[in-house]
């Protein structure tokens, strides 16, 4: 069984060589074959020396006409080959002994493999692998093309190439298992498993594999269509046993109307569709598994008051969890102002209550007398016992993870039912990733801002101008308008970070001391940051100098001008979260975003796309293009995201076409998604001759 035949039962693999593998994140032998080459070399053909072409890497065979070495204090060693029709070419060696000099001597036969250049004296290799040919001793050529493998320190690819020979002749003897669809394959034009593997490990002459480095060779593809098809189907099957679950029936809300009828805004359509969806997902007897995912101000909170109002009403408590204290209290005072003069008592639970308080505040949950409770990860802890559980609203899912999303989840489940789902996100994910990171969710989008709202005009400084900009910033403040100066994260430490926030709030003090500044960073107590928080709110502060702690969801609508320092370093998701803290009102809002000069060319790039656009998503899509999943889901999410083979970025095209797949399979043939879970989520056996 290939899927657990450990790799020290194949020939020559020792304890040292069995600890590189595993560096390599290789185990058994299916992890080879699942180990890909980067490249390959041609050793199946000889070329001759006035066909070799500068750039391309060939075999050529010459006769040894002359050697020398070249002048200068770190001589090299040239040895000038000839071909039989007179053609030269030399072969350059920074590095060599005094012994290897002496066996290259005129008119031996050379075979030699390189990178063909055009060097001082016409064509040279440098470094070429070489042997000496004779009469007597004249190796065949290669058959087949030469991968070379990704490695790592200590393990050559002529070890290397040694194993995968080894594996692929255990191969043909245990061939795996074809996991996917005929049609599929045909209608793809993709070829079978193993001869994929035969290809790109042992490819034949013919073989046309230059769009191997691009991931684009269908051999390739194929694998890679495998691995998302696998990884859509564990998703869809999450999905599948959410969905047969029991959840509260949860009526329409007369009460909802009443909060609607209050409010001093009507909603956007995109709001209106969004909560219908919301509404119409609770009122079926299954749990609801939905993302709502709206740009930075397109205004998620309401829609999330008034799912829980209907909630509510039907008799059940809400859980709603953010990632933050200063984001969790935010709502608190949202839902306060909304829910209380409907008579729906809300709770508070986070890190820093006062024991009794707590103890307070556990019993009302516990008794059901709390109907909406509000928290951070303090929601979490075994101490909360939910009467009622039939909602749970997570706010910026990404920063929780999948595990504390299921946890909270679990809560409900000492009730015959499971409580209602609704993740909401900020950070807008481009679909493909959607389908990827949250594939087992609905998603609801709120593509619409309220009216009125103007784009925040962006501007990209050098920080040259930051005096500039601190004068500036001092005089609009003197004009009544409020502002934000962030100093993000430069070092991984929380200190260092807090301190820069520390020195820039100073500097605006002693240069003007009439300004009221406050300062907000991780390492003030909950209880402080809260206070100047509200202090910025009430406009009793002009500036706010922050760290990126104010990133996801401070709602200030009266501040609206925002300086990033050392814009460059960060993400263009994270960018974006940070300016859409200003442009939630009325005012024309200005960003600025200074940088550290030299910036390069993609540095200065990404920055214009934040001057051109305020479009999430786009800037979603770009983020994605540039630096990859992990930026825009964060580190806690994607790890859960890790491929063997396939690569989000790279492969997103075939996204859709995976979940499409993946759900024909759980539907029709669990047995196949079960192989296909074990192939490439774990290690069981999924080969025809186990
Ligand atoms: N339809 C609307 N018309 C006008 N104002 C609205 C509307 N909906 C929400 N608002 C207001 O817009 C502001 C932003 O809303 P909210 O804080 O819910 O945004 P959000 O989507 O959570 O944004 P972020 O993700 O940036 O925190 C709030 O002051 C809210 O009261």
């Amino acid at each position: 069984m290939l899927s657990e035949h450990s790799l020290d039962n194949l020939k020559g693999v020792g304890p040292k060589q069995l600890e590189k593998l595993h560096k390599l994140g290789l185990f058994v032998v299916q992890d080879l074959l699942f180990h890909l080459p980067l490249r390959y070399q041609d050793k199946t053909k000889l070329t001759a020396i006035e066909n070799a072409v500068v750039g391309s890497e060939v075999l050529i065979e010459g006769e040894i006409f002359s050697q020398s070495l070249t002048r200068g204090r770190r001589s090299s060693l040239l040895v000038k080959i000839q071909s039989t029709q007179g053609h030269f070419l030399t072969l350059r060696f920074f590095h060599f002994h005094y012994r290897q000099a002496q066996q290259f001597t005129r008119g031996k036969i050379l075979r030699v493999f390189g990178e063909v250049r055009s060097g001082p004296n016409g064509l040279e290799m440098v470094h070429p692998s070489y042997q000496f040919i004779s009469v007597e001793d004249n190796p065949a050529l290669e058959t087949t093309l030469t991968p070379i493998y990704p490695t790592t320190e200590g393990l050559g690819q002529a070890s290397l190439l040694k194993l995968m020979q080894q594996a692929m002749n255990l191969l043909k003897q245990y061939p795996l298992k074809e996991l996917l669809p005929t049609a599929l394959l045909d209608e793809l034009q993709l070829p079978d498993l193993n001869s994929a593997l035969f290809t790109l490990h042992q490819p034949q002459p013919e073989d046309d594999l230059r769009n191997i480095k691009q991931f684009s060779h269908p051999a390739q593809q194929r694998l890679i269509v495998e691995e998302l098809i696998s990884q859509q189907a564990g998703l869809q099957l999450l999905r599948q046993t959410e969905q047969k679950r029991l959840a509260p029936a949860l009526a329409h809300s007369q009460t909802a109307n009443a909060l609607l009828a209050s409010l001093p805004f009507a909603l956007t359509h995109a709001q209106q569709r969004v909560l219908q969806e919301i509404q119409y997902d609770l009122a079926l007897p299954h749990p609801m598994q939905r993302l709502v995912q709206g740009d930075v101000g397109s205004g998620k909170t309401v829609i999330a008051a008034l799912a829980a109002i209907q909630a509510a009403e039907a008799g059940f408590q809400v859980a709603v969890m953010a990632p933050t204290e200063i984001l969790a209290e935010q709502h608190l005072n949202a839902f306060l102002e909304w829910l209380e003069p409907l008579q729906i008592p809300v709770a508070w639970l986070n890190g820093r209550l006062k024991a009794a308080e707590k103890r307070f505040q556990l019993a009302q949950i516990a008794s059901g007398e709390a109907k909406v409770i509000i928290g951070t990860h303090a929601l979490f802890q075994d101490a909360v016992v939910f009467n009622r559980l039939g909602l749970v609203v997570i706010d910026e899912q990404h920063r929780f993870g999948v595990h504390q999303r299921l946890a909270l989840h679990e809560k409900g489940q000492n009730q015959d039912t499971h409580p209602h789902q609704l993740v909401m996100t900020a950070t807008p994910i481009p679909r493909t990733l959607a389908m990827t990171a949250y594939g087992d969710l609905d998603i609801s989008i709120i593509d619409e801002l309220p009216p009125g709202r103007k784009p925040i005009d962006t501007a990209v400084l050098s920080n040259e101008k930051r005096s500039e900009v601190m004068e500036h910033l001092y005089l609009k403040c003197k004009q009544g308008i409020q502002a934000y100066w962030v100093c993000p994260l430069i070092e991984e430490s929380e200190l260092l970070h807090a301190q820069a926030a520390e020195v820039t709030a100073t500097q605006f003090s002693d240069n003007w001391p009439d300004l009221r500044v406050g300062l907000v960073h991780g390492r003030l107590k909950g209880e402080q940051k809260a206070l100047v928080m509200n202090a910025f709110k009430n406009h009793e502060l002009d500036l706010l100098v922050a760290t990126t702690v104010i990133e996801v969801g401070v709602n200030v609508p009266n501040s609206s001008l925002m300086i990033i320092e050392n814009a460059e370093r960060l993400g263009l998701a994270q960018l974006h979260q940070l300016r859409g803290r200003v442009g939630r009102g009325d005012l024309q809002s200005h960003c600025v975003l200074l940088y550290q000069p030299p910036l390069s060319e993609t540095g200065k790039a990404r920055l214009n796309i934040m001057r051109d656009t305020n479009d999430g998503f786009r800037i979603a899509e770009e983020d994605l293009k540039i630096r990859g999943p992990g930026e825009i889901l964060g580190t806690k999410q994607t790890g859960g995201l890790q491929f063997r083979i396939a690569d989000l970025k790279r492969d997103s095209q075939w996204i859709p076409t995976a979940q499409y797949w993946a759900k024909n399979l759980v539907a029709q043939d669990a047995k196949i998604v079960e192989l296909l879970q074990a192939r490439w989520v774990g290690h069981k056996i999924d080969y025809q001759h186990a």
